[in-house]
């Protein structure tokens, strides 16, 4: 297979194409996919000037202008979404159809967002005092920063940046090392639709172009998606200069199973939240609590489906599970294995490695049973096909369990009783809530957020994505 040398993409030209780095084709680790600049300072200050310099005419030309733009981004994605599912698929390990899933996804949030550039969501009022109008615009913000992973190479980056283009912004994009031809490819697809120069700029490198970019003095806002570890310190850099910040930092999600659950059902949502997508998904069912009374027959029937899924190279048509995206994740993958057995989780499916054809990063989908509440595995995320299973008397203590921890994003319920669901639904403490569904697996015109450590700011996606990009004026008319 060809791989590429890649560059930045700064003020409407591909420019600084260098071999510095490399990225892997994680199912066979001797394919090289790209070579990549290691973007620096210096890089990241023309991508801002040149976003800077093109930011207020894109605010100030009409609406449709932008929306037809978009929706040109969109045209191309659709068009081009085999050859990039495939691309997807060879770069980041997700499984073809999931990489072509996930292409369609991006096109359809340009096309989402195409027509929310001609929502300007303003409001007019009566104002409290005779003879004034009163009205609020929203307004662009300026300068975004996008920081993004890996495990959504090209919708995470379309959810940020397609937002803060539709309502005036321009952007810097800073995609992970992981993935940048995924990220490189939007970059051409805005490109080709003539989105202006200067709008829409890409930033090759290491987490250090990154923190640059959130230390910028002329970037007003920063959108991070990633760890808790790094959203942190993002976080913190961002507000200390003044910035807006909106981040989601994962999840640790609760799937609870009552007794009154059907088995196969419960089962397959519960291996379809934790083991596809190979587990790394911020939504993933990653941690199930399990009522006493369907738990023993649960972790059966879940090991053997675990057992039962063909993992393989994301290419071959066979393949169930794809391989880890990288070697520090596989590698975590296993650590957090290690630290489950070792604090006394019982290894009651998989937890090796798989052989393949090619050398890449295959691991079997894992099941650790028997878990307490307080072990790490139940707090921290793995990101990997490693599901952990807590036994619990009743709904009442699944769902103190489901609401521990520091992490918010998702949680589900598998049960036949309207009245518990509908009370899980209200009492969970998370950002989103699944009722006879795996916690992964969302809407793309709809919220998507956390609460507590897994989110911060304002939510992201569809209809509530204008209130990170965009800044409200109230404006007041006399005679
Ligand atoms: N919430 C989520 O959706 C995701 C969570 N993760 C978690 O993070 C772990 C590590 O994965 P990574 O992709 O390496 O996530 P990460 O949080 O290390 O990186 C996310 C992005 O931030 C950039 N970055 C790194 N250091 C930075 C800094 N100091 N300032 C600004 N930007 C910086 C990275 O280059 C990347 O583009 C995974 O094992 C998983 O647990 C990873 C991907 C997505
Ligand atoms: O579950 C999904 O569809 C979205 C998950 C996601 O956004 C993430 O893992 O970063």
């Amino acid at each position: 297979m060809t791989n590429r040398t890649l560059s930045h993409y700064i003020g409407g030209e591909f420019t600084g194409a260098s071999d510095a780095l490399e990225s892997v084709n994680p199912s066979d680790t001797s394919d090289i996919v790209a070579r990549f600049p290691d973007g620096t300072a210096a890089d990241v200050d023309a991508a801002v000037a040149a976003a800077r310099a093109a930011q207020s005419g894109w605010a100030d030309a009409s609406p449709e202008v932008r929306s037809d733009l978009l929706e040109k981004v969109a045209t191309i994605l659709f068009t081009r979404a085999e050859e990039l599912g495939e691309l997807l698929a060879r770069e980041e390990g997700k499984l073809r159809g999931e990489g072509m899933g996930e292409t369609l996804r991006a096109a359809r949030i340009f096309r989402y967002f195409s027509g929310e550039a001609l929502r300007r969501h303003g409001l007019t009022l009566e104002s409290t005092r005779p003879g004034l109008d009163v009205a609020t615009y929203r307004e662009a913000l300026g300068v975004v920063g996008l920081i993004t992973p890996w495990n959504f190479p090209i919708a995470i980056p379309a959810w940020k940046a397609a937002p803060a283009m539709a309502f005036g912004n321009s952007v810097v994009l800073k995609c992970a090392n992981v993935t940048p031809t995924v990220a490189y490819a939007l970059a051409e697809a805005i490109h080709e639709a003539g989105i202006p120069a200067g709008v829409f700029n890409l930033v090759l490198g290491r987490g250090d172009v990154g923190r640059a970019l959130v230390d910028h003095a002329d970037v007003d806002a920063i959108s991070f998606t990633g760890s808790q570890q790094v959203g942190g310190q993002v976080g913190l850099n961002a507000m200390k200069r003044g910035a807006r910040v909106q981040m989601e930092m994962g999840g640790k999600n609760p799937l609870v199973v009552l007794n009154d659950a059907d088995l196969d059902k419960a089962v397959a949502i519960a291996a379809d939240g934790g083991f596809f997508q190979t587990g790394q998904r911020c939504t993933a069912s990653s941690r199930v609590i399990v009522e006493d009374g369907i738990h023993d027959a649960f972790v059966a029937a879940l090991c053997e489906k675990a057992k039962s899924l063909k993992v393989g190279a994301a290419l071959d048509p066979s393949s169930q599970v794809g391989p880890a995206a990288s070697a520090d994740q596989f590698e975590q993958n296993f650590r957090y294995v290690g630290i489950a057995c070792d604090e006394g989780g019982r290894l009651a499916g998989g937890g090796d490695k798989v052989a393949c054809a090619t050398d890449g990063y295959f691991m079997q989908p894992t099941v650790i049973a028997d878990t307490a509440p307080d072990m790490r595995i139940n707090n921290e995320e793995v990101f990997g096909p490693v599901v952990s299973t807590v036994r619990v008397k009743d709904y009442e203590e699944a769902l103190a369990l489901a609401n521990r921890g520091n992490f918010g994003l998702s949680s589900g319920i598998v049960t036949n009783s309207l009245s518990k669901a509908r009370h899980f639904r209200k009492h969970v403490k998370a950002g989103m809530v699944m009722v006879n569904l795996p916690t992964a697996g969302v809407d793309y015109h709809v919220p998507f957020g956390g609460t507590r450590g897994s989110s911060y700011g304002p939510r992201e996606q569809g209809f509530a994505a204008v209130e990170f990009y965009t800044q409200v004026k109230t404006v007041y008319t006399g005679d």
